[in-house]
């Protein structure tokens, strides 16, 4: 009973009445709650220091530019009329220091003067006077007072984001000081008792994580021209947290922001804490990542609750924090560049929320390809890996593969044409051969999307791939790939070079426990399997020697459960969900586990000449050097006989 009343009592205090609204609401909410004039103030800081800071009243010239009329080129000052009857052949004299005199650029243009014949164009050139076959016309190559800026006219408006150019004018107007809006300040806090604070370089138990989210926020709001501070992570006690919280609210940053606690677990206090010191404003958005994003007023300063999960806190500064800090700071807020992309795989969505998705882009020919990458929340990593992001709508059940979406991008364009779009199988030469192109004197990077061999032609196949890894087995010829470019690639002239021999084999529990030693084992009832996804290399050939074997997959505990990369095999290994999986060494060896070898095949990078470009050459050249086969023997688990060779149908292993 008492277990129950407790649990009710706790429910009570979760948040679990959370009510979305749309991004667009969300931000008016905020904006009509704060008065941005009270909360942001006006200073005067010094001209020089001024770049990026914006305008707060109008700013007027104080001087001219130039103060004085002035030489715009060197040569010679002198009367224009003087000079009116100069011809070629029928040249004009004049006297240095009665009718003309030497100027260089930039000096001030003798009484009485009213132009400057450059010096080249004098014909002659002597001590005592110049002669000149050109006429020069009133004020030629002459900078008159003002021509650039003239005193008292308004120089810069109120509510200019000021450029290093705007400095340059404000120091030739002479203005030394400029009244500008103060720049914007951001407390984090981050909390939470399984975060860990980075600054003690900690190693993290199971139940702890880095705290990492504060110096993302660093970086974006750096970005964004607003100073920030954070401090330790306060523990998960509504108390602490309150205290923290009411000292940033009174120190002087103007927005603060909780990392993590915002939603409706036990002890995220977020929300309370907020309605205890001020007003929650909203509670969630129709958006994920960064669904339970919460926007409040605690006296007068903007406080944020920012979901724990590193995504969902970057979604939650994009489309919250960035339109609020610009509204904040007066400026126009960023716009990403839109570009149409076809999708290297579909992208499932739920009906009723809109979902932003990042990207992988590259382009493959004409088009821009993109492969989406995961969408966990937790995973920074395609935060890392995104080169754009894209909205699938309220509405939408998704996106199929091979189908346009409109894409924002994270990178300048440019960056798009650098890329090398390689889809299929992976491999962890892929990440050597990344790291090594992003040496070159003009980097090439690599977007990987792991689809398995069979999909890597496939994207060949619809040319949304430059390069397709994979090792795919023929059982009847003994050879590799080119059985299979005939069949699902038929017309198509296909050629691959070869990246490695590499080991596969069964990737087992440190020790062995099992004693798992060959492919019979599989058939054993207290072998748990884990198989790899339809269409991958490594899947086939499992059936092969499940069949050399004489096993059938059914005799197979765990042949219907898939994974989509060798880590994620050993993964299942290393937390014991199963006891063996059928993987490259190279993913045993970086978890630890053990691995029993079971076959040699060739891995190759796939490609149709006639639709390589610049980066497929690059890449190639770079897979024949001999550096590249010495970093790849350092792995482990492979051969470089064959590396960097284009391989011939019938070859094999040989
Ligand atoms: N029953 C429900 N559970 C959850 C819901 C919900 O609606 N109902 N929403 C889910 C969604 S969506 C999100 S997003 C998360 C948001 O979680 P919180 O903001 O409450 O954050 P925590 O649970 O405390 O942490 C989540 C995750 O992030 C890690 N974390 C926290 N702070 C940091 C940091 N500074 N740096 C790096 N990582 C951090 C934390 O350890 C957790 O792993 O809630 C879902 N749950
Ligand atoms: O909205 Mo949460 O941010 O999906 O992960």
């Amino acid at each position: 009973m008492s277990g129950y009343s407790n649990l009710r009592k706790k429910m009570k205090k979760r948040n679990i009445y959370l009510k979305t609204v749309p991004v667009a609401e969300a931000l008016c909410l905020a904006m009509d709650a704060l008065d941005r004039d009270g909360l942001v103030g006006m200073e005067t800081i010094p001209a020089h220091q001024a770049c990026g800071r914006v305008t707060a009243q109008a700013v007027h010239a104080v001087c001219s530019s130039p103060t004085f009329h002035s030489a715009a080129m060197d040569g010679y000052a002198l009367k224009a009329e003087s000079t009116f009857a100069a011809r070629e052949g029928r040249p004009v004299r004049l006297a240095k220091g009665s009718q003309c005199a030497p100027v260089n650029t930039g000096h001030p243009l003798p009484e009485g003067m009213d132009g400057v014949l450059m010096i080249e164009k004098a014909v002659r050139d002597t001590d005592d006077f110049i002669e000149l076959e050109t006429p020069v016309f009133p004020m030629q190559h002459v900078r008159r007072i003002g021509e650039d800026i003239v005193a008292t006219e308004l120089l810069l408006p109120q509510n200019r984001l000021l450029s290093p150019y705007d400095v340059g004018g404000l120091l030739s107007a002479g203005i030394w000081d400029v009244p500008v809006w103060e720049q914007l300040r951001m407390t984090f806090i981050p909390t939470g008792d399984e975060v860990l604070d980075f600054t003690t370089r900690p190693s993290p138990r199971p139940g702890q994580v880095i705290e990492s989210n504060s110096q993302v926020f660093a970086g974006l709001a750096a970005a964004q021209g607003c100073l920030f501070t954070r401090v330790d992570p306060v523990p998960d006690n509504e108390d602490a947290l309150t205290t923290a919280v009411r000292e940033a609210v009174n120190g002087p940053s103007h927005v603060v922001v909780i990392g993590a606690g915002s939603s409706a677990g036990s002890k995220d206090f977020s929300r309370s804490i907020i309605e205890s010191l001020g007003q929650v404003l909203v509670h969630g958005i129709d958006l994920m990542p960064g669904k339970p994003s919460i926007l409040g007023i605690v006296g007068g300063k903007l406080i944020v609750g920012a979901p724990g999960y590193p995504v969902s806190a970057v979604v939650c500064f994009e489309e919250l924090l960035i339109p609020l800090l610009s509204w904040l700071s007066r400026k126009t807020p960023p716009v990403r560049q839109l570009v149409d992309v076809e999708l290297a795989r579909k992208i499932p969505s739920k009906l009723g929320t809109e979902e932003l998705v990042r990207l992988a882009i590259g382009r493959v020919g004409e088009k821009l390809v993109a492969t989406p990458l995961g969408r966990g929340a937790g995973m920074l990593t395609t935060l890392i890996r995104a080169q754009g992001v894209t909205r699938i709508p309220v509405d939408s059940e998704g996106a199929e593969a091979a189908s346009k979406v409109r894409a924002e991008l994270l990178v300048p364009a440019a960056e798009l044409d650098q890329t090398l779009v390689v889809v299929g199988s992976h491999d962890n030469i892929l990440d050597v051969l990344g790291n090594e192109l992003m040496g070159l004197t003009r980097p090439v990077r690599i977007a990987s999307s792991h689809v398995g061999s069979m999909g890597g032609l496939t994207a060949l196949k619809n040319r949304s791939a430059l390069m397709a890894g994979t090792h795919l087995f023929d059982e009847l010829s003994g050879d590799f790939n080119f059985p299979f470019f005939r069949k699902y690639l038929p017309g198509l002239n296909v050629a691959c070079v070869n990246l490695a021999i590499r080991h596969q084999g069964l990737i087992v529990a440190k020790g062995n426990p099992l004693g798992i030693s060959k492919v019979e084992d599989l058939a054993r009832p207290e072998v748990r399997f884990i198989n790899r996804q339809r269409g991958a290399g490594t899947r086939i050939l499992l059936d092969y020697h499940l069949r050399q074997a004489g096993i059938s997959s059914e005799q197979v505990n765990g042949y219907d459960k898939e994974e989509f990369t060798h880590m994620a095999v050993a993964v299942n290994v290393l937390t014991g969900t199963a006891s063996c999986g059928l993987g490259i060494f190279a993913a045993a060896n970086a978890l630890g586990l053990d691995f029993v070898p079971l076959a040699r095949e060739r891995y190759d990078l796939a490609f149709l000449p006639e639709h390589a470009d610049w980066k497929t050459e690059v890449a190639l050249e770079l897979i024949r050097s001999a550096s590249f086969k010495e970093r790849i023997e350092k792995l482990g688990g492979y051969e470089t006989a064959l590396t960097g060779r284009i391989m011939e149908p019938g070859q094999g292993l040989g």
